[in-house]
């Protein structure tokens, strides 16, 4: 299948591995040519890795990187698409207009996906002319290591476009898991959830930050605990997604005031080195002190 990904950042780079890791002919655009070069780069790189490890074989890898082409132009990317894939920021007007310009370059039967992680998959679908071929395709961070991929139906999407959709996510080799166009979907909606109550625990002295992650560290067999998570993800993203969740689905998923406090701080986790631990070298290495929330002080 011929891939088009347009948005060739953190996201756009990864799809484009994955997609052209399965055997498919891949198509990446970015409007910034360094960009382009870099995610072509990286792809090149983490091929070689991916051989290194024994995923692909060497010849798998030259095949891969030649059925590859990275552009600023995008008539050219889309030339002879199956499926587009949006990547480009997250921003609503942004990807209803990159929606529209791709639809009129690509045949009818090009299903075109977006990778949105909050929005509205209708209200994107609703730029296009055949609204029926949209689909969400939610990968996640980094993609080539990430098992799930949400397809997400939009209110437009028909079942031609979902059965072909799920079956492109079976060829990557990665779980679809098949969700209605609601805030949150299912994965980020669960995982705020569960981060939103943590951080409620540690404002009530239920437990310290540690002990609440080796709960469910130890206790449910999660990689990390829902603490270290917001760390990894980030704070003010965390706060972002929190904040459009309550807009939409109510007073479960308002702020809490540590996390508020924290942002305003500039304590946004690992990619500052201070969230809700202090982190080293890409780790945590201790709890950060808030003296606001000490269980000492609470117990
Ligand atoms: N970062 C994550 O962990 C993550 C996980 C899942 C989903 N997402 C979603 O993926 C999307 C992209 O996120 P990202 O983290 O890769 O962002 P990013 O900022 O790393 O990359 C976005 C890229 O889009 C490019 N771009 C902007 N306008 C464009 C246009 N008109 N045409 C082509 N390229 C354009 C930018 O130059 C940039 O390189 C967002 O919708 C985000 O919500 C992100």
């Amino acid at each position: 299948m011929r891939v088009t990904v347009i948005g060739a950042g953190t996201m756009g780079a990864g799809i484009a591995h994955v997609c052209a890791a399965a055997g498919h002919d891949v198509s990446i655009r970015d409007i910034e040519p360094n960009v382009v070069m870099d995610a072509i780069d990286t792809i090149s790189n983490r091929l070689s890795a991916g051989v290194d490890r024994g995923y692909i074989t060497a010849e798998e890898k030259e095949q891969a990187v030649d059925d590859l082409d990275g552009t600023t132009d995008l008539e050219s990317a889309l030339k002879g698409a199956d499926i587009v894939i949006e990547a480009v920021p997250e921003d609503l007007d942004l990807k209803r207009e990159t929606f529209a310009d791709a639809e009129g370059q690509v045949d009818e039967e090009t299903i075109i996906a977006t990778n949105t992680s909050s929005m509205s998959v209708s209200s994107i679908a609703a730029a296009l002319k055949h609204p029926e071929r949209a689909v969400g395709l939610h990968f996640f961070n980094p993609p080539h290591k990430m098992g799930l991929i949400e397809v997400v139906l939009a209110d437009q999407t028909d079942e031609e476009t979902a059965d072909r959709a799920e079956a492109f996510v079976d060829g990557l080799e990665k779980e679809p898991v098949v969700v209605t166009d609601t805030p949150g979907f299912a994965s980020s909606r669960l995982g705020v959830a569960l981060g939103v109550e943590a951080m409620r625990m540690v404002e009530n002295g239920v437990a310290s930050v540690e002990d609440i992650d080796a709960a469910m560290e130890l206790g449910y067999n999660h990689p990390v605990g829902p603490l270290e998570l917001t760390d990894r993800v980030g704070l003010d993203v965390r706060l972002d997604i929190c904040e459009y969740l309550h807009e939409e689905l109510g007073d479960r998923f308002e702020p809490p005031e540590i996390l508020r406090e924290k942002v305003e701080n500039g304590d946004t986790g690992k990619k500052v080195g201070r969230g809700f631990y202090v982190w080293e070298g890409g780790e945590p290495k201790d709890v950060a002190d808030d003296e606001d929330y000490d269980i000492e002080d609470v117990i």
